[in-house]
């Protein structure tokens, strides 16, 4: 089961109020952290961690309200996914989540090697389990702020845990403002919206669309207007397919050139301008042949904003491409929804009934998104003259 902790109103708040402050003294830092462990070679996320190991070891701990609310597990992850579900993911966020897992296992031997060292003189003499330094290193993770103050002793990040302030959940269009206030040496979240009594407040985790949620948080937000299609794979796998070998070296070496090689999304209801300036490329007949520099030139006024197009014909064969691209999407979103929906349906053990929905969702997403450009691409070509 999970418990969704929130925050709630308790008296109606005025616009520019601050909504939550957390004293310097309860912020858990890198360097409230050297009073207790010395100098160390960890980065910040590593050390905070295995702090949060040795704190909820320590059953007499003056911070034990605070880590009995923190979460008991994060079966929501895709980090923490079972094979099965994982070979459900896109696999745009495959390779991210490999390397995240990657980045724990890193963390928890530099994590463990520290704390071997300091065995003597910390309280807590048996060895960190792998298991509770994951846990602990995803409650970081997710709950982590970000001070603006540098820190040179901070390695990675100026990271801190700020407990009550972490009981805030995210929602994409929430109008808060968060810093460190110097006069009163407390962290201050300030609502730029007024909230009546009993509402939940909700903060931004930042401007993240579903999929980054996911794999760094655990969970989806509905009507995301940051969620957006990555087709790399998608368009190389065409200029292999379109161009011959030496063409598509050709014509991804003038996308280098330029600064276009790769990052092509759509979102709804608008193509990224790499994209397009992608595809216009791979629309030029010829590369390599007597004639291809001056369409090359032709593409660059169009890169550079001097015109708006190379041809109505350049234009067309790149609406056809986009078509093929959003079609093949769309028949990959719509196997992956049918497929979940089977997982969802048959209850697998072993898999978080909210982990599969998550993953359903984004995939509905990917879906609606790919099948929106098709309608507005059927729309568009007729008029390309
Ligand atoms: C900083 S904590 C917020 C407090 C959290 N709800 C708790 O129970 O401790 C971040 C975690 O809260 C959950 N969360 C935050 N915003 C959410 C939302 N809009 N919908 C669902 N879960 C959310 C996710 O599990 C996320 O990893």
């Amino acid at each position: 089961m999970i418990v969704y902790k929130s925050t709630h109103i308790l008296s109606k708040v005025q616009a520019g109020e601050v909504i939550v402050s957390v004293p310097r003294r309860f912020l858990i830092t890198n360097k409230s952290l050297m009073a207790i462990y010395g100098p160390h070679p960890l980065s910040t996320h590593q050390l905070l961690a295995l702090h949060l190991v040795l704190l909820c070891r320590d059953r007499e701990s003056w911070w034990e309200p605070y880590t009995s609310l923190l979460p008991s597990h994060f079966s929501t992850m895709p980090v923490k996914y079972p094979t099965e579900l994982q070979n459900h993911l896109p696999h745009s966020l495959t390779e991210q989540v490999a390397q995240q897992k990657h980045k724990i296992e890193e963390d928890f031997v530099a994590a463990a090697k520290f704390f071997n060292s300091k065995r003597d003189s910390l309280q807590s003499q048996e060895p960190i389990l792998y298991e509770e330094y994951e846990w602990a290193w995803l409650c970081v993770n997710t709950r982590c702020i970000h001070l603006k103050t540098a820190d040179a002793t901070a390695k990675g990040g100026n990271m801190a845990l700020a407990p009550m302030l972490d009981f805030l959940n995210h929602a994409w269009d929430a109008k808060i403002q968060s810093d460190f206030n110097i006069k009163n040496q407390c962290f201050e979240i300030k609502t730029l919206v007024p909230y009546a009594k009993g509402e939940q407040v909700f903060i931004s985790y930042g401007p993240h669309d579903n999929l980054a949620i996911l794999k760094e948080y655990g969970f989806v937000v509905p009507d995301n207007v940051f969620n957006y299609i990555q087709l790399d794979d998608e368009v190389w796998s065409l200029f292999d397919d379109m161009e011959t070998p030496e063409g598509a070296i050709i014509k991804k070496q003038i996308l280098e050139g330029a600064g276009y090689s790769g990052d092509y999304s759509i979102k709804k209801g608008d193509v990224s301008f790499r994209l397009l300036c992608a595809l216009r490329l791979l629309a030029l007949e010829g590369a390599g042949r007597p004639g291809f520099n001056r369409r090359v030139m032709q593409w660059n006024d169009v890169v550079m904003g001097q015109t708006e197009r190379i041809s109505a014909d350049n234009e067309r064969r790149v609406m056809i491409m986009l078509q093929s691209i959003c079609g093949q999407v769309h028949e990959e979103a719509a196997r992956e929804v049918e497929e979940l929906e089977e997982i969802m349906n048959n209850n697998s053990p072993g898999m978080h009934p909210f982990a599969v929905r998550f993953l359903h969702s984004t995939w509905n997403e990917t879906k609606a998104i790919a099948s929106e450009m098709l309608i507005e691409i059927e729309e568009k070509l007729p008029l390309i003259t």
